[in-house]
């Protein structure tokens, strides 16, 4: 993160801001307080699937996460009393990249929300902690960021839209790092940024706007760990009306029990790769499948990019494999430089987005408004 070396303490001077962050992940909770821009406190952990399968929704989970924040906050001598608490943000309306404050209609959206995912969560409980201690909370680049040009919106059929949603927030931290880094301005550049995580998300960044993007929910793109990616479409409407699964079975394929974990019982990436250096050859056959779906997802932005990016980003948690990496670059490194940023930085680019708009830096915008107005 940019160290902060201006105005960056309370308005009267006395003490640095504390932000509290709130990262509810499918499988986990990430939580962290900052004062200012250093993390002075982090906690989380892995939430086994035992624990998370009596919820149907991932609303349901709410009770069940804020009880783990209170008592990790609890146990660490956390007291609730901040600038601002911030939340990753959830499957909303599309939207602008940017700091959103939390309002009643987002909250509203967020729990009659069409497509379910945990992050819809965020903005839920970082308002709860906020309310109690009356400062704002806000969420920023939501999964939902949508600045798609007009021509990648098209699908074949009349009236069915493509939709932009994708690892925003860690995709345009890491690109705004890369930026920083080269010298440059995010808004001066043009990157593609391959997030591999769970989902895997494989965006075109045009100058700071991201033109292009596949679906990572939704049955777009490569083919992930546990999801699905693009399949062939007759197959799939064959699938449906064979009248041999329900609705949610079939959605499950596509999403939670699809890709490596349909082929190998795994979606544990450290163990599949393992298991591919160690000779397995099926397992081996189906990762280089999907690092060859990811490969073409990268050489489509390049041409949504005409070529103009900089470098080719490849972030995420399968970042950290040398194995993937390395069958990966050789796909793709002539198209541009090939930079491994492993990991995510959700954490630090909310904390830092917060306080940015503490220190009036960021001006946040107006969900309500911008859902009434476009803008
Ligand atoms: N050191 C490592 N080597 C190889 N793979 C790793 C390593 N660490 C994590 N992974 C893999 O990364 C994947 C999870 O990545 P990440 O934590 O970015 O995803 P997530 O937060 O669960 O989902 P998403 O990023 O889609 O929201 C898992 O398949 C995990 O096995
Ligand atoms: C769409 C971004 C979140 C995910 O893939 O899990």
């Amino acid at each position: 993160m940019k160290p902060i070396t201006d105005n960056n303490t309370c308005r009267d001077g006395s003490r640095p801001y504390r932000i509290f962050v709130i990262n509810p992940g499918a499988t986990s909770t990430k939580l962290a307080l900052y004062e200012n821009d250093r993390a002075v406190w982090m906690s989380g952990a892995h939430h086994s699937a035992a624990d998370l399968v009596r919820f149907h929704r991932s609303t349901e989970q709410y009770e069940y996460r804020m009880d783990f924040i209170r008592r990790r906050m609890q146990a660490d001598g956390i007291a609730v009393g901040f600038d601002a608490v911030i939340g990753r943000g959830g499957l909303l309306s599309p939207l602008p990249g940017g700091v959103y404050r939390v309002d009643e209609k987002m909250k509203r959206d967020l729990l009659t929300a069409e497509m379910d995912h945990v992050c819809n969560l965020g903005a839920l409980l970082a308002d709860e902690l906020a309310q109690e201690c009356g400062c704002p909370a806000f969420i920023a680049d939501p999964v939902v960021v949508d600045e798609m040009q007009t021509v990648a919106r098209y699908t074949g059929i009349p009236g069915m839209m493509r939709k932009s949603v994708f690892h925003a927030l860690n995709s345009k931290a890491m690109a705004r790092q890369y930026a920083s880094k080269a010298g440059q301005r995010y808004e001066d550049i043009s990157v593609i940024v391959a997030h591999m995580g769970g989902g895997i998300s494989v965006s075109a960044h045009r100058r700071g706007m991201v033109i292009d993007v596949n679906n990572a929910l939704d049955g777009e793109g490569p083919f992930s760990t546990e999801r699905a990616g693009t399949l062939p479409a007759g197959q799939l409407v064959d699938l449906c009306f064979s009248g041999k699964y329900t609705m949610k079975q079939i959605k499950k394929m596509i999403h939670g029990h699809g890709g490596l974990m349909a082929y190998t019982g795994t979606n544990d990436m450290i163990t599949i790769a393992r298991r591919a250096e160690d000779g397995d050859e099926p397992c081996r056959t189906v990762l280089d499948a999907m690092l060859y779906t990811v490969a073409k997802q990268i050489g489509a932005m390049h041409v949504a990019l005409h070529g103009e990016e900089k470098a080719v980003i490849v972030t995420g948690g399968i970042a950290y494999s040398d194995y993937c990496m390395k069958r990966l670059k050789a796909q793709i490194d002539f198209l541009a430089p090939v930079v491994v940023m492993p990991g995510e930085n959700e954490i630090n680019s909310l904390a830092y987005n917060a306080l940015c708009v503490l220190t009036g830096r960021i001006e946040p915008k107006d969900y309500s408004e911008m859902c009434r107005t476009g803008r």
